[in-house]
């Protein structure tokens, strides 16, 4: 219903005050006109009688709702209109009437609004609550002060008005909600005061969808249709209003005061502030009565279930009405009507009431306008977490199928992985044997160069020899040359030096003669000097005698021609002297010419004859020379054959860097014969406590230092490797404890293996020119674990075959059955077997030492020489044998197939020194325990008998070793002492 239609119904009101106490509505009536007010909404109010709204109502609207509300009257402008003079005095100010309009309010809101949620109870709805305040309270007051017969069309007005209209003009709830609401607006019209029924209704519904304006208007229209009620008393309801009203009468709480008039309505409206309050904000449990503002309206306390009445004059109800407090089925309680003052008083309240509800409202209405926003701002959240959530659930899904086919992808790859991981390891494999195979390849490759490299060496040394030898013998010969042609030379510039020392003589001579030819012309012109003295003295005589005559005076004249005559007779004679001293001293030197070429002459002679002399002293020292190197071969060989035992030699290795502690050892007889040894041992504590260290000397056929080289250490052996041409069995072993140096001396790449091999080609191509022609073969087998394998078949091969020994006692001669024998016919073939034995020898690691030969190996050469000179033949071989590690069982820490190796090791070991044992006692005949271990079994023919055996014992320098080492010492001394026999040579001369 439009709020002009009430507004029209306030202007045709007449309402006044009620004529008497006894025309206010008793409780009964007033339940009946909530229940006919409610039955009689739409059909006692056709739209079609309502008035317009009057002009004037705009002016009146409050400015500060918010939303267009339909014009309606203030009690003030309802009281100023025309007709309603009698209102106008009853009623109470404008402000008065909001007071009413908030005491209902709080009314409502204690009787079960608030209370149910007092929460909801702040957010009330202003906008809806003033027209329906308006509406209510306007015809309350027309009612009380008016005719009774336009109450009923006030109650039409009040309550009859849907209360989804007015929940549709403030929330716009659902219809469904207005429906129900709707209801409870009627109810709560009808049971304003039963604040607990109230509240089990309300509760039921939805709260939350709920306008405080409802209650607020049932509040006041039901205190108001009190009033209508009683005026329906008076005759102006229907019958069906009865009824209806009967109806609401019985459903209402029997706790309801049957005093329920229009005094207490206002005491409901008048509530209070602290009402209000409740309203707002008090629990259920605090519902208190009204806190009226005079102490005529002090209530009393509500007790739960229970509104007590309180007369609003109790001057003017009887006493008798206050005892009623419920309201009965015919209660007639009567009503007290007020006077004009009171109602001023209570208008007066009611505004001021008002004006407080007017603050809590606005204050209502910022909180309210705050909480929308927050409301507002909130629903925005939720959507936005709405949104955020769904978003977020899409992106979880999808995460998860990611995650899904990330797992796949994850064990796919896993898959891959494993396959990539497997191939790689496999691949890995492949590349570690590869270059396993590749290092073998190149380290035999090295050994290769390496042995190519010195046999490039010795070749050309060999060159350089020749060349050398060449150069001596052609500078021989041009010496030879030179010396003859400087003898030509000499003799001619002897011949030219003799014609000229002739000449000289000649010219000498000639110049002798020459001089004697002016010593004859002077001899002549002083003898004719003399002659013509003679003369001029036979003429002075004749002179004298006629100066005898002149005796006298020619005595005197004579005597001084005698003086001067005796005077140049002295000076001829010291001419004559002079140049006789002058042609003796020519003479001498005629004498000396003559004898200086002789003996120039004479001194190349002797020369001559001293070259002579020398050459023929050095071709008698050459010859000597041979025939002495001839008898030194033919003594060593007559030495060896005649030994014939085992031969010890002893070889200290160098202390690596890496090796701890080296230990006391001394070589006394190193720079004359080096053959000493001696260790000084650890310390040892006797019985007495003194601490000693023994000195264990060993002396041996030769003992190498560790600075001996290999080159040095062949040079020792050479003969011997050279008795195998000549037909001997010779053995050559490598004895020692493991890292003691066997495999450097006997199978590094100028180890004895190779050297021996190089020495026998050499030695064998230097026989070609006498007319030996050698055949070789060689092979190269292990014994381990007590079992034969060969060294050049493929190790699978030889695994899968079994070689046996077998023994030619006629030939003496060892064969092993199913090797590989390689024919030899080249150093390259020595090389070849060297390299693939290396690959296919069984290596394992035991404490002692990382890389250990746990294998005896052995390298056989047989050589078969035929002199078709001759017509000899000759058979020898030579074994030359890398013994494994002697280490005892217990220092070398071995276990499992190691401690299996060891022992196989160090029972053939025992088995040799068996062997040499019983040779050494040399009796005949006896047993000799060759076939206690396979070594000593394949070596028969090369330990006794028809061979030269030569034993290195290898010896580390180390203090961690001694122990060992001595053992290693001791076992070669005995072997040294030993004297097996006389070795044999093998040839046969070809009949
Ligand atoms: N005279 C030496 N000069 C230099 N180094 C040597 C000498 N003797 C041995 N060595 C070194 O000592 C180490 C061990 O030597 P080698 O392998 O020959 O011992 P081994 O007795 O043969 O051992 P195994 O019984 O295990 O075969 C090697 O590194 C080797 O080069």
């Amino acid at each position: 219903m439009d709020i002009s239609e009430e507004n029209s119904f306030l202007r045709e009101s007449r309402i006044g005050r009620p004529p008497n106490p006894s025309c206010l509505p008793t409780p009964a009536k007033a339940l009946n006109e909530i229940s006919e007010s409610e039955s009689n909404t739409r059909a006692k109010m056709p739209v079609s009688r309502l008035p317009p709204p009057p002009s004037t109502a705009s002016k009146h609207r409050l400015n500060h709702y918010e939303q267009p509300e339909p014009k309606r009257k203030t009690l003030a402008e309802r009281a100023a209109e025309p007709g309603s003079a009698s209102l106008h005095k009853a009623l109470p100010a404008p402000s008065t009437i909001s007071g009413v309009r908030t005491t209902s309010l709080k009314s409502v809101a204690s009787s079960g609004y608030g209370s149910q949620n007092p929460s909801r109870g702040k957010s009330l709805n202003r906008k809806a609550s003033r027209p329906d305040f308006s509406k209510s309270v306007g015809p309350g007051h027309h009612r009380s002060a008016s005719a009774a017969p336009r109450a009923n069309v006030f109650s039409q007005s009040t309550t009859s008005r849907p209360p989804s209209q007015a929940l549709t003009r403030t929330r716009h709830a659902p219809s469904a909600n207005n429906q129900m609401e709707g209801d409870a607006y009627r109810k709560g019209t009808s049971a304003a005061f039963s604040n607990n029924e109230l509240q089990a209704q309300y509760s039921e519904s939805d709260w939350s969808q709920r306008s405080v304006s409802n209650a607020t208007d049932s509040s006041v229209s039901s205190a108001l249709a009190r009033l209508r009620i009683d005026s329906d008393d008076d005759g102006y309801r229907s019958d069906d209003d009865r009824a209806i009203r009967e109806t609401a009468r019985r459903t209402a709480r029997p706790s309801l005061s049957t005093r329920s008039s229009l005094s207490n309505g206002f005491q409901g409206l008048r509530g209070g502030s602290e009402t209000a309050l409740v309203l707002f904000g008090q629990p259920e449990d605090s519902l208190v009565a009204f806190n009226p503002k005079t102490p005529s309206q002090i209530p009393v306390p509500i007790k739960r279930r229970e509104i007590e009445y309180t007369p609003q004059t109790p001057s003017r109800v009887s006493k008798d009405r206050f005892k009623q407090t419920h309201m009965k089925r015919h209660s007639n309680i009567g009503f007290v009507a007020w006077g004009p003052e009171d109602i001023d008083n209570r208008m007066n309240d009611m505004d001021a009431m008002f004006k407080q509800m007017k603050e809590a409202k606005e204050a209502m209405s910022q909180e309210q306008s705050n909480h929308e926003r927050m409301v507002n701002g909130y629903s925005t959240q939720i959507l936005d977490l709405n949104m955020n959530n769904q978003k977020l659930t899409s992106e979880n899904k999808m995460l998860h199928s990611q995650n899904d086919l990330l797992h796949e992808k994850a064990v796919g790859l896993e898959r891959k992985l494993q396959t990539v991981t497997s191939e790689l390891d496999d691949k890995v494999r492949q590349n570690r044997n590869a270059e396993e195979e590749f290092e073998r390849t190149s380290r035999n490759e090295l050994e290769r160069l390496r042995r190519d490299h010195t046999d490039e060496s010795e070749r050309l040394a060999r060159i350089h020899r020749d060349e050398i030898k060449d150069i001596e013998r052609r500078a021989a010969l041009e010496l030879e040359d030179t010396t003859r042609a400087l003898e030509k030379k000499f003799e001619s510039t002897l011949e030219e030096e003799r014609s000229r020392q002739a000449q000289l003589v000649q010219e000498l001579e000639v110049k002798i003669a020459k001089g004697d030819e002016n010593s004859h012309v002077v001899l002549e012109n002083k003898d004719r000097e003399i002659q013509s003295l003679q003369n001029d003295l036979q003429a002075l005589r004749l002179d004298l005698d006629q100066e005898r005559h002149l005796k006298s005076e020619a005595q005197i004249n004579l005597t001084a021609a005698r003086e001067t005559m005796q005077k140049r007779a002295m000076e001829a004679a010291d001419t004559i002297h002079a140049q006789e001293s002058t042609l003796a001293s020519l003479r001498a030197r005629i004498l000396f010419l003559e004898s200086g070429s002789k003996a120039q002459s004479d001194s190349f002679a002797e020369m001559e004859e001293r070259l002579q002399q020398a050459n023929r002293k050095a071709e008698e020292c050459q010859a000597k020379l041979i025939k002495e190197e001839t008898i030194r071969r033919i003594l060593f060989n007559a030495v060896q054959e005649l030994k014939g035992n085992i031969r010890v030699m002893a070889r200290m290795r160098p202390a690596g860097n890496a090796d701890g502690e080296v230990a006391q050892i001394q070589f006394p007889d190193a720079d004359k014969e080096s053959k000493e040894l001696e260790i000084i041992g650890k310390e040892e504590k006797s019985s007495l406590g003194t601490i000693t260290k023994k000195t264990h000397s060993f002396s041996f056929d030769r003992m190498f230092g560790p600075s001996t080289t290999n080159e040095e250490v062949f040079a020792e052996i050479q003969q011997l490797v050279q008795s195998a041409l000549d037909g001997y069995n010779v053995s050559i072993f490598a004895y020692g404890q493991t890292g003691s140096g066997k495999t450097h001396t006997m199978s590094s790449a100028d180890g004895m293996i190779p050297r021996a091999t190089h020495q026998i080609y050499e030695t064998a191509r230097n026989l070609e020119e006498k007319g030996w022609k050698y055949a070789m073969e060689g092979s190269f087998i292990e014994v381990y674990n007590e079992e034969i394998h060969d060294l050049l078949s493929s190790s699978k091969d030889s695994e899968k075959k079994k070689h046996e020994i077998r023994h030619d006692d006629q030939k003496k001669q060892t064969i092993v059955t199913g090797i590989k024998t390689v024919p030899m016919t080249s150093v390259d073939t020595v090389e070849m077997i060297l390299k693939q034995a290396d690959s296919n020898r069984r290596v394992a690691a035991t404490k002692s030492n990382e890389r250990s030969s746990r294998s005896h190996s052995v390298f056989m050469l047989k050589l078969v020489g035929h002199n078709s000179t001759t017509g000899e033949t000759s058979e020898g071989t030579l074994n030359l044998v890398d013994l494994a590690g002697s280490e005892r069982l217990k220092s070398s820490g071995a276990e499992g197939d190691r401690k299996k190796e060891t022992q196989n090791i160090n029972k053939s070991l025992s088995c040799l020194g068996d062997v040499i044992a019983a040779l050494g006692q040399g009796k005949e005949g006896s047993h000799i325990p060759y076939r206690n271990s396979k070594l000593t079994h394949l070596l028969q023919y090369s330990l006794g008998g028809n061979s030269k055996t030569l034993m290195f014992v290898m010896a580390s320098p180390m203090q961690a070793h001694l122990t060992e080492t001595l053992t290693s010492l001791k076992f070669a001394t005995k072997v040294h002492n030993t004297h097996i026999g006389t070795a044999k040579k093998s040839t046969k001369v070809k009949n």
